[in-house]
């Protein structure tokens, strides 16, 4: 992969371990993508696959039980992974590269203002002077998210869910950001207000310009805004290409099964798939491929690790099956 001036962001390498009582636990394993500026990405994978880590990495938000963190990040060309820590916290968390964790509408606090709350990172990293140009900032990011200005004095308790999730959303947008990691944004919400979520993140990509990466156990509802699509089994992406084609025709047999158990409103439940069995452990993945335990296309290159091949332009795949490709 080369470096490219209109990337966003370079992920290259990544590695992200833990140390556990058991072992290593190996959650992000060499993990390489990019993505151009203004586009949005959704990373989907089965719970525990490492999505989570994967986002943890790329915004140095890492537990005390760290065994391994290496590999090149670029933010507009610039390699994060050389800043040091006060440098990071300074100049690219919450100010060039925003997260919104999972579960972050019911971290909101019960007893601040919902102004108090989306302004802050505007006090604390001295985007603004007075609490009038913070209001000022705050209703601009309330109307791209759909929060109507009288919302402000109100607090968390007096708003649904779908609102606590666009007060998240504007908390991690209130610094002009250049891209916004979202952790599971709309996994606790209803269908029709996961739609909505989803609708505010196109009128945002429309309105600004800002990068998306959603991560995702949800393949359905991100069909609709992503750009790019990645896949994760077992702490490596194992497919990434643009959704169009990611959609339309995945080619690696885990994206492939993932695609088929995804219910549709034409499908009979009959026609539903399922991928059999468990993934593997991080604690001590198997030599090959990862998916080999549970792939129906395995055959005897699969005990070697596959190389990523690439079947078509930006289309990169993981698997034995495309190495005349
Ligand atoms: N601090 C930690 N120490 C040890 N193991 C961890 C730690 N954080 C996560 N893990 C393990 O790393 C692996 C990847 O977890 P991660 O949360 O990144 O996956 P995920 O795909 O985001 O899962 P989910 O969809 O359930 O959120 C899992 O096996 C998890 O148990």
């Amino acid at each position: 992969m080369n470096w490219e001036k209109d990337m966003i962001l370079e992920v290259k390498d990544l590695f992200l371990y833990y140390k556990t009582g058991e072992g290593i636990v190996q959650a992000v394993d060499g993990v390489s993508f990019s993505l151009e500026k203004g586009k949005s990405m959704v990373i989907v994978g089965e719970s525990g696959c490492g999505k989570t880590s994967l986002g943890s990495a790329i915004l140095r938000l890492l537990p005390k039980n760290v065994e391994l963190y290496k590999g090149v990040c670029r933010l507009k060309g610039e390699n994060i992974m050389g800043y040091n820590d006060e440098k990071f916290r300074r100049e690219v968390r919450w100010i060039r590269a925003a997260l919104v964790p999972q579960g972050a509408m019911n971290a909101l606090n019960p007893v601040v203002s919902i102004f108090d709350q989306v302004a802050e990172p505007l006090f604390v990293h001295e985007l603004a002077e007075d609490r009038q140009e913070a209001r000022e900032k705050v209703e601009e990011t309330f109307d791209l998210v759909g929060i109507p200005a009288d919302f402000l004095s109100r607090y968390p308790f007096e708003l649904s869910g779908g609102m606590k999730q666009r007060v998240a959303l504007a908390m991690s947008l209130i610094t002009d950001p250049d891209i916004i990691i979202m952790d599971e944004p709309t996994s606790a919400l209803d269908m029709l207000t996961q739609a909505n979520i989803m609708n505010v993140l196109t009128e945002i990509k429309n309105r600004i310009d800002i990068s998306f990466i959603l991560i995702t156990h949800d393949v359905s509802t991100s069909s609709e805004i992503a750009d790019m699509a990645a896949v994760m089994y077992a702490g490596q992406i194992v497919e990434f290409t643009d959704s169009q084609n990611f959609f339309d025709t995945p080619r690696h047999p885990y994206s492939k099964s993932l695609m088929e158990s995804v219910p549709t409103l034409k499908a009979d439940d009959d026609s539903l798939g399922y991928i059999p069995g468990q993934p593997p452990s991080l604690l001590n993945p198997p030599a090959g491929c990862r998916f080999l335990e549970r792939c129906p296309r395995s055959f005897a290159a699969c005990s070697e690790e596959p190389f990523v091949f690439k079947p078509e332009k930006n289309h990169f795949v993981r698997c034995w099956l495309y190495e005349e490709c």
